[in-house]
């Protein structure tokens, strides 16, 4: 077993009672993580998805698989929602009329304004600590999760400001026992931050690799024989989850518009640059961007997923 990655293995239990509502990449690793860091807690999990739900008891993600979301909050002290942005509202709808009334809510989505409207329009008068763990794959489903994933990687934890002090700080402390650093932020800035450090950057993905596909002189078979590295990295990041982005580029729109205008005028002036023959300007902004990655190597961040080149315990 790895030790305990914040330290301490005796510390208090955040909670006692954990129930994960969506059993794919993020929730089953937090329910993989939970039970090998937090031996003391009981997870309990639930997806809407059966065949899901049939895997988590094959593979023993949890303490039990609930038959609905219902039964799966009944004594929860806890509730996570790890579904797609867009399904957030549906399901804390599910669980209403069970949540506990002292039970503290929160969700792992990848952008924050929508996700606090609808948990709580669905949840009035719960106590919800939204939060954004940085850290994922390509991949999804309860197979792909791996109880390191969050090691090392920020998760952002962006409660309203009169979230109740004790589950603010429990909140942090869950996240913190499973490995991760914790920031605070206010949704609207967490969500202009992500548009241009992960959204944006799936987006250009996604394009790129489609461009590739419908080229009419280029055959498929050339694109995936001639892919250099730049193309591959490309592929993986145009291989993550389709429901999952679709919800993201529309829950996130406004910030997401905004910086692809940015990004669209200073491709322009790229496209200029080379048009001219400005290769000073070309170098310039190359040299700057080196710049930028070699500070996010120096803060040791070499790669968006854990332990990454390592095996997945
Ligand atoms: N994939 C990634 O790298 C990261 C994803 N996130 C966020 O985590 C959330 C989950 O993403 P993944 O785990 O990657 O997705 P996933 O597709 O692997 O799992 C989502 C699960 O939610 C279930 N589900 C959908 N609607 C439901 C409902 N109403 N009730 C119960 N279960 C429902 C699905 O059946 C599926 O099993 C998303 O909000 C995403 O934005 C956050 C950080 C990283
Ligand atoms: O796989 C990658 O490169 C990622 O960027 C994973 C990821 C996807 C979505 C998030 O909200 C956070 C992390």
């Amino acid at each position: 077993m790895q030790p305990a990655p914040s330290g301490d293995a005796l510390q208090p239990l955040p909670f006692g009672r954990v129930t994960i509502i969506g059993l794919g990449l993020i929730g089953s690793s937090i329910a993989r993580a939970v039970r090998l860091y937090m031996p003391g807690a009981r997870v309990t999990g639930y997806d809407a998805d059966p065949a899901v739900r049939d895997v988590a008891v094959r593979l023993s993600l949890c303490d039990a698989v609930a038959d609905t979301p219902g039964a799966a909050v009944a004594d929860a002290e806890f509730v996570i929602f790890c579904v797609p942005v867009g399904a957030m509202g549906e399901a804390a709808a599910s669980i209403a009329a069970g949540l506990p009334a002292n039970a503290v809510v929160s969700d792992v989505g990848s952008c924050k304004e929508s996700v606090v409207e609808a948990l709580s329009a669905a949840l009035p008068g719960a106590i919800i600590v939204p939060a954004h763990p940085v850290a994922g794959t390509e991949n999804s489903g309860p197979e792909s999760g791996f109880a390191s994933l969050f090691r090392n990687r920020w998760c952002i934890v962006t409660p309203a400001p009169d979230a109740p002090a004790l589950a603010v700080s429990r909140v942090v402390a869950f996240w913190e026992q499973i490995g991760a650093e914790v920031e605070t932020m206010e949704p609207h800035h967490h969500d202009r931050v992500l548009a241009v450090t992960s959204h944006l950057p799936h987006l250009i993905a996604y394009t790129i690799v489609g461009t590739a596909s419908d080229l009419e002189e280029v055959t498929r078979s050339e694109v995936i024989k001639y892919s250099a590295g730049g193309f591959r990295d490309f592929t993986r990041i145009a291989a993550s989850d389709p429901t999952m982005w679709r919800d993201v580029f529309l829950a996130n729109k406004e910030a997401v518009l905004d910086m692809l205008q940015r990004f669209s005028e200073d491709l322009s002036a790229l496209q200029r640059a080379i048009r001219w023959g400005k290769g000073d300007e070309l170098f310039d902004l190359f040299t700057r961007t080196r710049a930028i990655r070699r500070s996010i190597l120096e803060e040791g961040q070499d790669d968006a997923r854990p332990d990454f080149g390592r095996a997945h315990e």
